[in-house]
């Protein structure tokens, strides 16, 4: 396995790098720095670029002898999505067609692809089978959704072999605390708890206690980003070993209310975490709870890290030795 790693340098990229190259494989990371940082790429080959460039893309598969992509590299904040859609199409749809369309001309055909949960919109129920209805309530999630589509075209057309993996909650840090979440802004819950934990801010502000739920507050499916990184191998192993095109959800299949949030953090800290609720964060759906039983089932997928404390005891570690996360600021 040769891999590029588009994102490499980013939060889920970099900690799937890390993994990759601990197993012995050959990574190359590939990022254009916008959001990810130089110091959280642990591998060898580092390659500043842009998928826009395709010259540079193209000059990376030939010169590493690449067979294979995982492609991380988005922007992924919800909000943002819905005030400044072009950028959003620009990127996740114009900037993955140009990476398609210079891997397929350079005969690279196997792609595992970030996707999210959020392509599912408000669910009809729980835990989420990958073939509910599918109706993003936010730009973001229409752009992964397309990007869906146009896989499962490519493969159709040119021979495309995909993977799209559609991640719940990803949170906590890789154990020996080198690399961790550092994404700015910050608009992820555990970090943003941690941060109030650690003095960084003031309070942990929760976003509605009105949703139809057992405290009012919002359930989410959290899973580890090294459960997630796992995960990306086995899709690729399995795409090289010439299983079909597919895609898989990846969660914890247990959910956790904000307020639940709030009070493991506390119990992981070790003291109270000052909590403020405010208004509802508009799109937020009440609960997303993930069924991960078809990737378990078909590619042996398992998670390692299943108790919500634990979880963020890794994420707490990194953030206390890194209060100010990369240096690169
Ligand atoms: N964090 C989550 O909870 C979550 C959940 C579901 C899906 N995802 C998806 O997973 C992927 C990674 O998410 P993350 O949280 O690690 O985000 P991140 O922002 O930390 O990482 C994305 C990386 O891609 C790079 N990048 C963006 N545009 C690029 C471009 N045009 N060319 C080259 N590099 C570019 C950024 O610099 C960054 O390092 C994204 O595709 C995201 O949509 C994340
Ligand atoms: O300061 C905060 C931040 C978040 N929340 C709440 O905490 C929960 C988790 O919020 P995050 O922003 O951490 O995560 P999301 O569930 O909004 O989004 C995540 O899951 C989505 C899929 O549903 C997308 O994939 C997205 O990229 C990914 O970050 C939500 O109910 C949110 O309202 C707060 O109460 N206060």
């Amino acid at each position: 396995m040769n891999i590029l790693v588009t994102g490499g340098a980013g939060y889920i990229g970099s900690h799937t790098v890390k993994m990759l190259n601990k197993m012995g494989k050959n990574v190359v990371a590939y990022d254009n720095l916008v959001k990810g940082h130089k110091d959280a790429v642990k591998c060898d080959v580092f390659v500043k670029g842009d998928i826009f460039d395709s010259e540079l893309l193209e000059d990376t598969i030939k010169k590493y002898n690449i067979d294979s992509v995982i492609h991380f590299a988005a922007y992924s904040l919800v909000g943002e999505s819905m005030e400044k859609p072009m950028m959003y199409y620009k990127n996740n749809v114009e900037g993955t067609l140009n990476l398609l369309e210079v891997m397929l001309k350079n005969g690279v055909k196997n792609l595992v692809f970030s996707s999210t949960a959020a392509v599912y919109g408000e669910p009809e129920r729980v835990p989420i089978t990958e073939d509910l209805p599918k109706n993003p309530t936010n730009v973001y999630g229409r752009t992964k959704l397309i990007m869906e589509g146009a896989m499962e075209d490519y493969s159709r057309s040119y021979g495309l072999n995909y993977i799209a993996l559609r991640y719940f909650n990803a949170c906590g840090a890789d154990e020996e605390g080198d690399i961790g979440e550092d994404h700015n802004p910050e608009s992820h819950l555990i970090p943003l708890v941690l941060q109030a934990a650690l003095g960084k801010r003031d309070s942990i502000k929760i976003f509605g206690d009105d949703y139809p739920t057992n405290d009012g507050t919002c359930i989410r499916d959290y899973i580890h980003v090294n459960d997630l990184a796992m995960a990306h191998y086995l899709a690729l192993e399995a795409l090289i070993n010439g299983h079909k095109s597919d895609v898989y959800n990846l969660g914890n299949g247990v959910g956790f209310s904000v307020k639940e949030i709030i009070d493991a953090a506390e119990e992981v800290v070790g003291h109270p975490i000052k909590r403020e609720i405010v208004s509802r964060r508009p799109g937020d759906p009440a609960i997303l709870i993930a069924s991960s039983e078809k990737i378990k089932n078909d590619l042996g997928w398992k998670t390692k890290y299943t108790d919500i404390k634990e979880i963020i005891r890794t994420a707490y570690i990194w953030h206390k030795n890194n209060p100010n996360g990369y240096d690169d600021k």
